[in-house]
């Protein structure tokens, strides 16, 4: 028999909602799955909030008994020291943190993040038991000039050097031309480019890790999308931005199975 994946609903919060915000909103999310009777183990769902909210999410979730996993948005490729502003992974551990984003587009933009560097903080997630969320994917010139694959199969090769076969890692496949901009890859753009990056997985890690690894796709996710990528066999989640900020869309993303019939 073949090895399951559990579906990875995340929610990339970027730099929006205070801890206080934060509260409300995963409240009232837990509530609206809670009255919708969602099927807590049919979907995994993640949230991603800022550094400054870490702490707040999870007293909230371990109180509350809320099942989402908690995740930051990045982190140092240094244990600790001398790096003034940085997040170390042992920090992110010790707040039951499950994941960690690694190499956002936004990132690799405005903070120059190389391929070397994604490297470098998967490393470091790993050493602390977090599963780097690793992001990878082209903008519109690389896809003008290399078609959609070339570039995100690259950057998966360097961040995957010297990681374990055994390894706990999610890839997310994020066209950098469809983030943000309401143009969201269609489903066949969005599998071809997914299983060259399970193919990937499956060259440096093996076939075990790529037949259990999730591979998200993220860009434009909207409630009204999410069951066509969630048809495709090698989409195994999406990793949301705008609209997981919003408590009814993100909550009818988590439900796509129900809300359209997948
Ligand atoms: O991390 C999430 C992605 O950047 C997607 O953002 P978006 O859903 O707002 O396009």
């Amino acid at each position: 028999m073949g090895v399951t994946r559990t579906p990875l609903i995340a929610g990339n919060w970027k730099m929006n909602l205070d801890h206080l915000q934060a509260v409300a909103f995963v409240q009232k999310l837990h509530w609206t799955l809670k009255e919708a009777q969602h099927d807590d183990r049919s979907v995994e769902v993640a949230v991603f909030p800022p550094f400054t909210d870490l702490r707040t999410v999870q007293t909230l979730l371990d109180a509350d008994k809320i099942p989402f996993a908690l995740g930051a948005q990045d982190l140092s490729s240094h244990d600790s020291g001398a790096y003034t502003g940085e997040i170390s992974g042992q920090f992110l551990a010790k707040l039951n943190a499950r994941y960690v984003i690694i190499g956002h587009s936004e990132r690799r933009q405005f903070h120059n993040e190389t391929d070397e560097v994604v490297a470098a903080k998967t490393q470091a997630a790993l050493r602390h038991g977090l599963a780097p969320v690793i992001c990878v994917g082209e903008t519109s010139e690389d896809l003008e000039k290399f078609g959609a694959s070339a570039v995100p199969v690259g950057q998966l090769e360097v961040a995957l050097e010297g990681v374990a076969s055994d390894a706990d890692i999610v890839v997310a496949y994020e066209p950098v031309w469809a983030i943000g901009s309401g143009q969201a890859a269609t489903p066949d753009q969005a599998q071809e480019v997914c299983a060259k990056l399970r193919a990937v997985v499956a060259d440096k890690l093996g076939a075990d890790a790529a037949a259990r690894t999730r591979v998200l796709y993220g860009g434009s996710v909207k409630s009204g999308n999410i069951a066509g990528f969630m048809r495709e066999p090698d989409v195994d989640g999406a990793l949301v931005g705008g609209a997981s900020l919003v408590v009814d869309e993100f909550a009818a993303i988590i439900r796509y199975q129900k809300h359209v019939g997948v």
